[in-house]
């Protein structure tokens, strides 16, 4: 039996040098290349399902030997090596540039519902704590549900640009300090916005990557339903809500997804969203390539040149 090594059989192999026949064989699970070179004729089997330079084992047999021989993965690496080059061990995936997710919505859609059920679900993401100087709710925590805010302090904050955005809803100030949202993206977190459609639209301008999530309730008596169950406004003011609501309602296209908050079943939103930021953070626009001012994945195609031969035979 004549044994080569994976790199000198490759080499021995390659098309230009070949006389005779090179064919690839019929089975698509193992392409094969048979080779006759003068007295030699080598046989190399790719097995096609599993990652080649793991599992490529090459036989060599002279005319007289009938059965091949295999290699140690260690060897086969190596020859591997031999071949293409020093492997790569840098990251596939170098980093990903964070989400930032906007969640709107007519008021008394579920909008602090749905972000208080999904921060408990994914604490690895960055809930934009929103500043108001409207008075606390029962039950509100401040730091955690709101900053509360006096007007005057609002009013400051504007002044001095501290806010990424802000708006006067219903006689009262609402918005986003400026500093936890730079801080959130520069360690790599996900940054969640809640957001009314005019706050959506400033931070949607803002950040034009932002991906934009509209929830509605199931009919405009359901929303109205839970805005009287909360127990919060006044007749006059739920009315001014509902009015606004059916505003809003019209802004439904400028947004990515519209996601359904189903009475009863708060828990079928939020895994909505927590599929779509799943899925937005795996969009290959996010990948940070490290090794390329262009950001473009390395050039690793220019190695091969067996492999290549091989595939022109
Ligand atoms: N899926 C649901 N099923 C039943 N009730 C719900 C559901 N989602 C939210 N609610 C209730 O509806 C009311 C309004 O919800 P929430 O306060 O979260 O709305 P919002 O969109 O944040 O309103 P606003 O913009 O006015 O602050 C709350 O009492 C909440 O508990």
């Amino acid at each position: 039996m004549r044994i080569a090594t994976v790199g000198s059989l490759l080499r021995q192999l390659r098309c230009p040098y070949v006389t005779g026949q090179c064919s690839t064989s019929a089975s698509p699970a193992v392409p094969r290349l048979d080779v006759w070179k003068q007295g030699l004729r080598g046989t190399a089997s790719l097995p096609a399902r599993s990652s080649w330079h793991r599992t490529f084992r090459v036989a060599v047999r002279n005319s007289a030997v009938a059965s091949g021989d295999s290699y140690s993965t260690a060897e086969l690496y190596r020859a591997v090596e031999d071949h293409l080059g020093k492997l790569s061990t840098a990251p596939s995936i170098p980093s990903l540039e964070p989400v930032k997710v906007v969640i709107s919505g007519p008021s008394g859609v579920g909008k602090d519902a749905v972000i208080k059920a999904l921060q408990a679900s994914r604490p690895d993401l960055h809930f934009v704590v929103t500043a108001t100087s409207r008075p606390k709710r029962p039950g509100e925590v401040d730091g955690v549900d709101y900053y509360f805010v006096s007007k005057e302090q609002f009013e400051e904050w504007t002044r001095s640009e501290e806010l990424v955005e802000w708006a006067l809803v219903y006689g009262e100030y609402k918005g986003i300090p400026k500093a936890q949202v730079l801080d959130a993206l520069a360690r790599g977190t996900d940054v969640i916005f809640r957001l009314d459609i005019q706050g959506a639209q400033t931070v949607r301008r803002k950040f034009p990557d932002a991906v934009s999530i509209f929830l509605v309730a199931e009919s405009e008596a359901a929303l109205v339903k839970r805005l009287i169950d909360r127990k919060t406004e006044p007749m006059d003011k739920m009315i001014t809500r509902v009015e606004t609501a059916r505003q809003e309602m019209q802004h439904i296209g400028e947004f990515d997804y519209v996601v359904l908050n189903k009475d009863g079943d708060l828990q079928g939103a939020v895994q909505q969203i927590d599929a779509i930021i799943s899925a937005e953070r795996h969009r290959t626009h996010r990948i940070r390539w490290q090794d390329s001012a262009s950001n473009q994945p390395p050039n690793r195609t220019s190695g091969p040149k067996h492999m290549l031969e091989m595939q022109k035979c």
